[in-house]
Parts: structure tokens; C-alpha cells; sequence
């Protein structure tokens, strides 16, 4: 009853407001968007709002369309949602039209997010749901609270909802970023720390954004503080090599604006260009992009031109250009080590140091994990090295049998021994003369064959079976392991003194789990397969957030695997969360049909772009009951979970699900 009243009350007021003159601030803005509603939308405050979701294929529209945000905010989401959901709030990213596309809430209020509205593929554009955080932040292009009855319907105002805006480098709205609560004290005060938090996220996550999109430019940061311009970088512009001014954050554009050099309207195709830096900053180009990145004086003290104001400036510079001037010339030879690896410390470290040692005469040791690229690691050494037109010669010293191993790697002489070829055979020790010998699974070599690999290793020369003199080879040997080499040393079956011929160096490989740099390695091998395939297939943003969100006990060879099933079991336009193998799918993530809102409310456990574990019961479940729904449409289906009319017979045939005795209908 109570509610009822404070209903009718609230719908008083609003249509009290309309006779009254607009206010100021913002109840201002709330005042606007009730007449908006009103005499625009044709909107009753009485009327039921019941949560209005676009459907499922729609909704996956739009998270493509975001993709590349939604990417890059995912960790201030969620860094936000932990901040906030102790509270009792709920984190939404919705796109420009005000649809949901990311959301994160309590599971245990599954039902009632979904029925409020507060969950993924909701429309919260002011056009449908009236005055609301969401709806009102795009119309004003401003962060707001809309507290309690500041909401147009009736139905929304036991909600606390704050918003903020995150624009592109251009200017235009990407997204907006909400966090909403059922319950908060009456007065709109109390959110005000909320409006700040949340404005500092969407801050984060616009020049995260900012930095991706521009990565290839040199970005100029300032800040009126000398101390806070490393860690507030408050103004980005991206510029051209002659200074010209192509992007700006949304605080760089109002800094421009102030200093009367006003951006136009600017379209991707079209970056404004129309002011250089130099109109900014009183400073020749070449002095900003001189600011030093790697010296202990990385800030520098800029006056503006038009009203001399002190800026302190730093600068981004693009990956791997060189400093100095401008003339060193990459060298291009360290090419392929470099593509092993983006951003990782610790595999920057290993690269630097392979880089150092690519063209020493001394042997090296790659350790590693299983799967974590040993052999890819070895292959890249010699392209880089000088010795790169010689042969490779890779040897796994666990697969080969022992009866073999010995003439396989030292050839041997004509008729040798019986069932030897007639002509002899060079062995894989004298083919790789001249370059690099891999030798994989270092510690499962026989004891015997080390005695006569140190020798080699030693003089430089090999003895093929039954010669009387032995051959020169010139070779730099690259041995692995995953094994602990000084554990078998110590039980006996490693020669130590091979230990210390293989081991001129060692580079360690961190398993796939504790780098840094997934996203690069994912993007990459999807790349290689899918050129393979004729590269027509994309990776959407759920898949790569399932697949970053996996620990990857398989390390890169598991990751190479799951990615050539995605695509071949995908529709070959693109490889969705559905598409990855299952044991990809633990953990916090789910089916992508559990994140969508035509799902049943209690098949996802985490709610959020990409949810919930799915074993393999679950995916049947799913997809089990999705065809009891649609009475066994197959193509109903497909458009539902958003697959492919034959990725639904397979996944049907792979899981054991058989139609039942009448005629499927397609
Ligand atoms: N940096 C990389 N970029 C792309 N693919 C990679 C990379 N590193 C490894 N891979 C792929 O991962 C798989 C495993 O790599 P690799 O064989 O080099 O690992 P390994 O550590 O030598 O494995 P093992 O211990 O089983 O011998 C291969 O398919 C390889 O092509």
C-alpha cells in the first residue's frame, strides 16, 4: 500500500513539474527528461515499465559492435563491480542506445535483476524506460545520479542508479557505464561518492580505450601536476609525426576548447588534424616528441601558448620506434623472437636475453613447462640468428626409439650393420652442419647416447657408425626440457658434464597461465589457423573472454588445439564461446546462451558477458532443453543460442541427444 501511495505521489509531482519553470542543475536535467518523456516519448509515469530485453541475435549485434570496448573494459567492470557489490549494487555497460551488453550482479538476485531490468540485453534508453541513469547519461552526454523518484516510472523508484559517459577518441558516445542498488538511504547525497567512483571507472576504461585505439601513435600526456601526470595522464592527444593533433580524450578536448582551438566533428575516416601541438604547447614539435621515456626526467614543463599556463607533459611513444632522432633502423632480423611475445615481463626478460645470445657460440637450454613454445622458442633463435639459411634440425629425443637413436643422429657408413641402407645415411647431427641442431626432451636421452652427444658437443665432430674417421660439423645445439635436469643429474641419469655443454645459457618459459600477454598469443594462433582456413573467420568477445579467463593447464600446444576445434566446429564466420572445446568452459564462465536473456534464470551461475561453468551436462541441458522449447526446431534453435543450423546437428550428435521417434522439424 505504501508503495502504491508513494507511487501516486510521485506521479503527482511529475505532473506538477510540468507547470512550473525548468530548475537548475540537476534537478534541471531530471525536470527536462520528464517533459522529454512526456511530450516526446508519450510516456505515463503510471504505466507499468515492465523490463523491455532485445532479443538474443539482437543483443549479440550489439555486443559485437562493442566488442572492441568491451574488451578493454572488462577489467574495470569488474574491478568496479568488487568495489561495489559488498554494497549491494550492480555494474552495467550498456552500448550508445542504451542496451545492456556487459553486466555483472549477485547470482542469488538473478530473478530480480532480470525483472527490473538490471541484466544483460535490457533497454535502458530513455525512450522506453523514461527518466533513468542509463537513458538520461546519453541524452546529456553528462554523468548523473537518478535517485530514487528522479526516475520517470513509477515502477523504478525504489532504484539508485548513477551513470557515467565513455567517449571514443573522437568525441562520440561508445558507452555508458551504471551501477545500480535496490536499496539506499532517502537522501540523493548519499550516492554522491558513487556518482565519483563511477566516473573515475569510466575515465579508466575511455583512456584505455583512447590508448589501444591510438597505440600506433605517439600520445602526449598532461597534467597541471607535475607529481600526478605519470599516474592521472588527466589530457591524451595522439599525434603525428609533424604534430598534428588526431585524437583526444574527452578531459583533451575540453583542454583544447578552453586554449580556443575547438575540435570539429570528427569521423574515423576523418581525424581533425585541423591544430597541431604546437598551438597548445609553446614548443617545436620535435622538442615534445624529445620528452625522454626511459630517464629519470620523463616529465617535462610546457607554458600553453594562449594563456600561458604551466602543463607538465609525458609521452607515449608507438611500440618500437626508435629513439634517438629518428634514424636507427630496426633490426629486423629479431623479428621472429619478437613475435613470440607481447607484453609479459618475464618473457620480455627471456627475449632480451635470447636476443643477446642469438649469434654467441656458446649452447643454449630452453626449460619450460610442456607446451609452452620450447620448440617455437628454438626455431625463432636460429631465424634470428646469422645462421638462419642453414638447416634446423629438430630432434625429439623422447619420441625416437632407442634402436634407432644412434644411427638416426650419427648416420652411418655402407653396410654397417645389417638392414643398413646400401649408400649409408648422413646422420641428423651432420644434416644440421652449418646451423642449429633442437634437441626436444633433453633428460630422456639413454645414458649412452650423452657419452657420445658430449663428444660431438666437445670436438665439434661426429663419428658415424662404423667410420673409421669422424666428420667436422660446425652446430650451435639448442636442447629442452621440461624435466628438473639437475634432479636426474643427481639420481644418476644425466651426465652432468652434458649439463654444462648444453647449458651455455638457459631460458626459462613461463607457462601460458602466468603470462601477461594471453590476449596476444589468443589473437595471434587465431590468426595462423585462420589463414590457413582462407581467413574469413573472426574471434567474438565472448570466446576471448572465456578463453583468457581459462588457466591453460595445457599451456600454448592446449590453446593451439582449442582454437583449430573452435574453428572447425564453428560456422566459419565467427567462433563464438559455444564453439571452444568444454574443458575451456570451467571455472566462472558459462554457455553464451546462459548469458543471454532468453535463457531460463537458473542455468547461469556467474551473471556477466560471458557467465558460468559448463561442464558437460550443462551444455546438454541447455541445449536439451532449448529444443523441448521449440519442439525440436532446429533452425528455432540455432537462432536462439545464435549458431549455425550444422553446429547444432553436431553439437547434437557430440552430446548424445537424440530427437525424439517423430520427424525432426528443420
Ligand atoms: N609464440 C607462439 N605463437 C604461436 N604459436 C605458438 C607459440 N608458442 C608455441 N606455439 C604453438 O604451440 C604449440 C606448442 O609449441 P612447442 O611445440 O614449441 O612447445 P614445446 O614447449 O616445445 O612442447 P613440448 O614440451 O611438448 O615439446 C605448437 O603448436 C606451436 O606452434
Amino acid at each position: 500500500m505504501t508503495a502504491s501511495l508513494s507511487q501516486r505521489q510521485h506521479v503527482e509531482t511529475i505532473l506538477e513539474s510540468l507547470n512550473r519553470p525548468g530548475g537548475q542543475g540537476e534537478a534541471a536535467i531530471i525536470e527536462r527528461s520528464w517533459r522529454r518523456c512526456i511530450d516526446r516519448y508519450g510516456l505515463d509515469p503510471a504505466r507499468p515499465t515492465p523490463a523491455r530485453y532485445v532479443p538474443g541475435a539482437t543483443l549479440r549485434e550489439h555486443q559485437d559492435l562493442a566488442d572492441d570496448l568491451l574488451q578493454v573494459a572488462r577489467a574495470g567492470v569488474e574491478q568496479l563491480y568488487r568495489q561495489v557489490a559488498p554494497l549491494g549494487y550492480v555494474v552495467l555497460l550498456t552500448d550508445a542506445r542504451g542496451i545492456a551488453v556487459q553486466f555483472l550482479g549477485a547470482k542469488a538476485d538473478q530473478r530480480e535483476h532480470q525483472r527490473t531490468g538490471l541484466y544483460l540485453g535490457a533497454d535502458w534508453s530513455e525512450a522506453h524506460a523514461g527518466t533513468c541513469a542509463v537513458g538520461t547519461c546519453i541524452h546529456e552526454r553528462s554523468a548523473l545520479t537518478c535517485h530514487h523518484s528522479d526516475h520517470f516510472s513509477a515502477h523504478h523508484i525504489r532504484l539508485t542508479c548513477t551513470a557515467a559517459p565513455i567517449f571514443d577518441p573522437h568525441g562520440r558516445l561508445l558507452a555508458v557505464l551504471d551501477i545500480s542498488a535496490y536499496q539506499s538511504p532517502a537522501t540523493k547525497d548519499s550516492q554522491t561518492f558513487a556518482l565519483q567512483l563511477v566516473k573515475y571507472t569510466a575515465k579508466m576504461i575511455e583512456d584505455a580505450y583512447f590508448l589501444q585505439r591510438y597505440g600506433d601513435h605517439a600520445i602526449v600526456c598532461l597534467d597541471r601536476s607535475r607529481e600526478f601526470v605519470q599516474i592521472n595522464r588527466r589530457y591524451l592527444l595522439a599525434i603525428e609525426e609533424d604534430g598534428s593533433l588526431v585524437a583526444a580524450n574527452t578531459a583533451g578536448r575540453k583542454l583544447l576548447r578552453y586554449h580556443e582551438l575547438p575540435l570539429p566533428e570528427a569521423s574515423e575516416a576523418r581525424p581533425f588534424r585541423a591544430w597541431n601541438i604546437q598551438d597548445l604547447l609553446d614548443a617545436e614539435v620535435d622538442e615534445v616528441l624529445a620528452i625522454p621515456q626511459h630517464s629519470d626526467d620523463r616529465v617535462q614543463a610546457f607554458h600553453t601558448r594562449r594563456h600561458r599556463e604551466i602543463h607538465f607533459a609525458t609521452l607515449i611513444e608507438p611500440p618500437r620506434r626508435s629513439t634517438g632522432g629518428g634514424t636507427q633502423a630496426r633490426d629486423t632480423s629479431l623479428a621472429p623472437l619478437e613475435a613470440l611475445a607481447d607484453d609479459d615481463p618475464s618473457m620480455r626478460d627471456t627475449l632480451t636475453r635470447a636476443a643477446r645470445l642469438r649469434n654467441e657460440p656458446i649452447n643454449i637450454l630452453v626449460i619450460g613447462e610442456t607446451g609452452t613454445g620450447k620448440e617455437r622458442m628454438a626455431r625463432a633463435l636460429h631465424e634470428s640468428s646469422r645462421r638462419h639459411d642453414k638447416p634446423f634440425v629438430a630432434i625429439n629425443c623422447a619420441a625416437m626409439p632407442e634402436s634407432l637413436i644412434e644411427s638416426e643422429l650419427f648416420g652411418y657408413e655402407p653396410g654397417s650393420f645389417t638392414g643398413a641402407r646400401s649408400k649409408g645415411m648422413k646422420g641428423l647431427i651432420a644434416q644440421a652442419d652449418g646451423g642449429t641442431l633442437f634437441l626436444d626432451e633433453i633428460g630422456d636421452m639413454p645414458l649412452q647416447l650423452q657419452t657420445r652427444l658430449l663428444r660431438v658437443l666437445a670436438e665439434q665432430e661426429v663419428l658415424p657408425i662404423g667410420a673409421s674417421r669422424p666428420l667436422k660439423v660446425d652446430l650451435r645445439v639448442v636442447a629442452a626440457t621440461h624435466r628438473d635436469l639437475r634432479e636426474l643429474i643427481a639420481a644418476g641419469r644425466f651426465r652432468e658434464d652434458l649439463f654444462y655443454r648444453l647449458n651455455g645459457a638457459s631460458l626459462r618459459l613461463p607457462p601460458l597461465r602466468e603470462r601477461a600477454d594471453k590476449g596476444y598469443l589468443i589473437r595471434r594462433i587465431f590468426t595462423e589457423l585462420n589463414q590457413e582456413r582462407g581467413g574469413r573467420t573472426r574471434l567474438r568477445g565472448d570466446a576471448m573472454s572465456a578463453l583468457l579467463a581459462y588457466p591453460w593447464p595445457g599451456n600454448i600446444r592446449e590453446l593451439h588445439n582449442a582454437l583449430r576445434y573452435a574453428l572447425a566446429t564453428g560456422d566459419g564466420n565467427e567462433v563464438v564461446v559455444g564453439d571452444l572445446p568444454e574443458e575451456c568452459l570451467t571455472g566462472q564462465f558459462a554457455h553464451p546462451g546462459a548469458g543471454r536473456p532468453s535463457a531460463p534464470a537458473s542455468e547461469s551461475t556467474t551473471i556477466g558477458q560471458v557467465p558460468a561453468a559448463t561442464p558437460r551436462p550443462l551444455e546438454q541441458d541447455l541445449l536439451y532443453r532449448s529444443l523441448c522449447r521449440h519442439q525440436w526446431n532446429v533452425s528455432a534453435v540455432a537462432r536462439e543460442l545464435g549458431l549455425s543450423r550444422p553446429t547444432i546437428y553436431r553439437r547434437m550428435k557430440r552430446l548424445g541427444i537424440v530427437p525424439p521417434n517423430r520427424q525432426m522439424q528443420t
